[in-house]
């Protein structure tokens, strides 16, 4: 399996950590970075001081600002923000070969169309095979080679197991899964999970209640993945209760980090404007809130997120309206 190439498109934190991952699993990768300044980094001093500060990419791989050249590969890594997948995904048709497939370690779903990311690559790359990986894993924890554990979902189960052979390494545990739904819907909605759970740290209402918005946000995420088909065993698995738990309590999460900022009454605008660091929460609320009213489905949480972050609702006035709202039966 030595010969396999890979190419990772986006130079970022995720898509350099997944470069490392695959050159430790020992496939020839390249990198591609659309910041040629980052390719040449990556290249000659194998670091990326923008996004993986104070980390040496060791083993080295080859980085590089032409598509082209990366995209000659057997597996395609696509690990840009969800926003950019489908763009990025149009600039690769040309120059992904048939067959090859293409793996999303994108968290997110597409504004303007509620597309998960497979759905995209089935669009713009079609006859090429869709594949997500999501879990618990930080860029920084990865790259430094901590242990790790996710989940390669693939319609087609031979080749999410292929694909997790291609980048096991010591460090780097993929698991194989054919619930492509299910695995997309946890890692982008816990994202805005993350996002209130933050909010009420941020605003200093106690860790009883941080614990209740991260049950009740997990439960949130279930309804509206299994409208979707999805299947609830996935969501107890790595890329739902386990990548929640990861993001909502840490403070190395950017979308926790991102709520802790707005409980704290920064402003939104502040906190997600240029030069700010990427919080796919803040795009995603919005667009699961559009989905979910397409099946009925209700996202109390989510929406009040999506209310504070459009400067519709106050922190307190969304604590108040969930706490308020008509009691329920627990499971429901
Ligand atoms: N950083 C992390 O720990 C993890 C991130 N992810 C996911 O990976 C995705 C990417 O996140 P990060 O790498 O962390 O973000 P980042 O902010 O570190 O890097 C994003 C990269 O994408 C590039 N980019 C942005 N728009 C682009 C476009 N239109 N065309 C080409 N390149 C473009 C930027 O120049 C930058 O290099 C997100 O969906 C995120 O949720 C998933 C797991 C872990
Ligand atoms: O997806 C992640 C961890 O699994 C990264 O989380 P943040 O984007 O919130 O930093």
């Amino acid at each position: 399996m030595s010969g396999i190439r890979v190419g990772v498109f986006g130079g970022g934190a995720w898509g350099t950590a997944l470069a490392l991952v695959a050159a430790r699993a020992g496939r020839t990768v390249t990198l591609w970075a659309r910041d040629r300044a980052v390719a040449a980094e990556v290249g000659s001093l194998g670091t990326n001081s923008k996004f993986l500060p104070g980390i040496r990419l060791e083993p080295r791989f080859t980085a590089t600002g032409d598509l082209a050249e990366a995209a000659a590969a057997d597996i395609v890594i696509a690990a840009v923000p969800a926003q950019a997948t489908r763009g990025l995904l149009r600039d690769l048709a040309a120059h992904v070969r048939p067959g090859v497939p293409v793996l999303v370690a994108a968290k997110g779903i597409e504004r303007g169309t509620d597309a998960l990311m497979t759905e995209i690559v089935a669009a713009e790359l079609p006859g090429r095979p869709a594949a997500v990986l999501s879990g618990p894993s930080f860029a920084d924890d990865v790259a430094r080679g901590l242990p790790t554990a996710l989940t390669v979902a693939a319609a087609d189960g031979a080749l999410a197991e292929r694909l997790s052979a291609a980048l096991v390494s010591p460090s780097f545990r993929p698991y194989a899964a054919t619930d492509v739904v299910g695995v997309q819907i946890g890692g982008a909605l816990k994202n805005v999970i993350a996002i209130a759970s933050g909010i009420v740290v941020g605003r200093g209402l106690g860790a009883s209640a941080q614990a209740a918005l991260t049950a009740r946000g997990f439960a949130e995420l279930g309804r509206l993945a299994r409208a979707l088909g999805a299947e609830p065993e996935t969501l107890m698995g790595l890329s739902g209760l386990g990548d929640l738990v990861l993001s909502a309590t840490s403070r190395q999460s950017r979308n926790f980090s991102l709520g802790i900022g707005i409980g704290e009454g920064r402003s939104v605008a502040d906190l997600t404007g240029t030069g700010a660091k990427l919080a796919e929460g803040a795009f995603t609320a919005s667009v699961a809130l559009d989905l979910a009213e397409r099946h009925g489905v209700d996202l109390p949480i989510t929406g009040a997120v999506a209310a504070v972050l459009a400067g519709r609702l106050s922190v307190d006035a969304a604590v108040e309206g969930l706490m308020t709202r008509p009691l329920r039966r627990e499971g429901t």
